[in-house]
């Protein structure tokens, strides 16, 4: 049985590879970007037109490497951005930079999603810790609405990844990369429906210290 993990376990897995292992936070990012993208390209999305829905917290910076990824394979790829580009977390403002080297469009946020037709959703991970609610509720329900395959990254944005509970809007993805481990709520019927299909990426963070395939 695949093992699963507590928002607490995989903040503290994260927290201890970087801090005691020593894998840099950026290389974490970096490995979870590759894990998704790949699965992306082979996960018979159409890749025509995709949107990156980017938060300013380290999902959104997850969802950037992810549209870098695809831009570099000559993927069309916009990337909109919840809040304002000085007010990213460390990680995410790296990733912006190398959005802006590689002159990918960014624009703001909007509900204005007909014409692409693949979603990546990077609005919230783990750190979610309130209600999905007012402009981010628009945004989450015009992801939904919109005729694009939604792919989310981590956790589908407004899940409760403890119990796979919405908490105000929640994207109802196609598929989800998780990283690391699966999260214990993705393993309930409702948490599931939100998921879609799950992949767990190996980025390096190990309960154990140990790869336990
Ligand atoms: N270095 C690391 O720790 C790694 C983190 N990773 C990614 O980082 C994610 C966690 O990143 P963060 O801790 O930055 O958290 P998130 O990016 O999940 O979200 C945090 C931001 O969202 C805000 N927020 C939370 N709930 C909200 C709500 N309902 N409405 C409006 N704003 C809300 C918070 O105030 C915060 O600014 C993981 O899910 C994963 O995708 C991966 O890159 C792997 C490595
Ligand atoms: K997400």
């Amino acid at each position: 049985m695949t093992r699963t993990v507590t928002i607490a376990e995989a903040r503290q897995g994260d927290k201890h590879t970087i801090e005691e292992v020593g894998i840099p936070s950026l290389v974490l990012m970096e490995r979870a970007a590759l894990g998704a993208t790949s699965r992306l390209l082979n996960g018979s999305f159409n890749l025509s037109h995709v949107l990156v829905f980017a938060g300013t917290g380290n999902n959104g910076g997850d969802g950037l490497a992810i549209a870098r990824m695809l831009h570099v394979r000559d993927v069309d790829v916009t990337v909109m951005l919840t809040g304002s580009e000085d007010r990213t977390s460390t990680e995410t403002a790296q990733q912006l930079k190398m959005i802006h080297y590689y002159q990918i469009p960014v624009i703001p946020a909007s509900t204005d999603l007909a014409k692409y037709t693949t979603i990546v959703d990077a609005i919230f991970g783990v750190g979610l810790d309130r209600p999905v609610e007012g402009k981010f509720a628009d945004w989450v329900d015009a992801i939904n609405d919109a005729a694009a395959e939604v792919f989310s990254v981590d956790v589908p944005s407004g899940l409760n990844a403890d119990t796979g509970e919405p908490q105000g809007a929640t994207i109802k993805a196609k598929s989800t990369s998780t990283f690391a481990y699966a999260k214990e709520g993705f393993e309930t019927s409702q948490g599931k429906q939100y998921t879609g299909q799950l992949y767990v990426e190996d980025i390096g963070v190990y309960l154990n210290d140990r790869f336990e395939g």
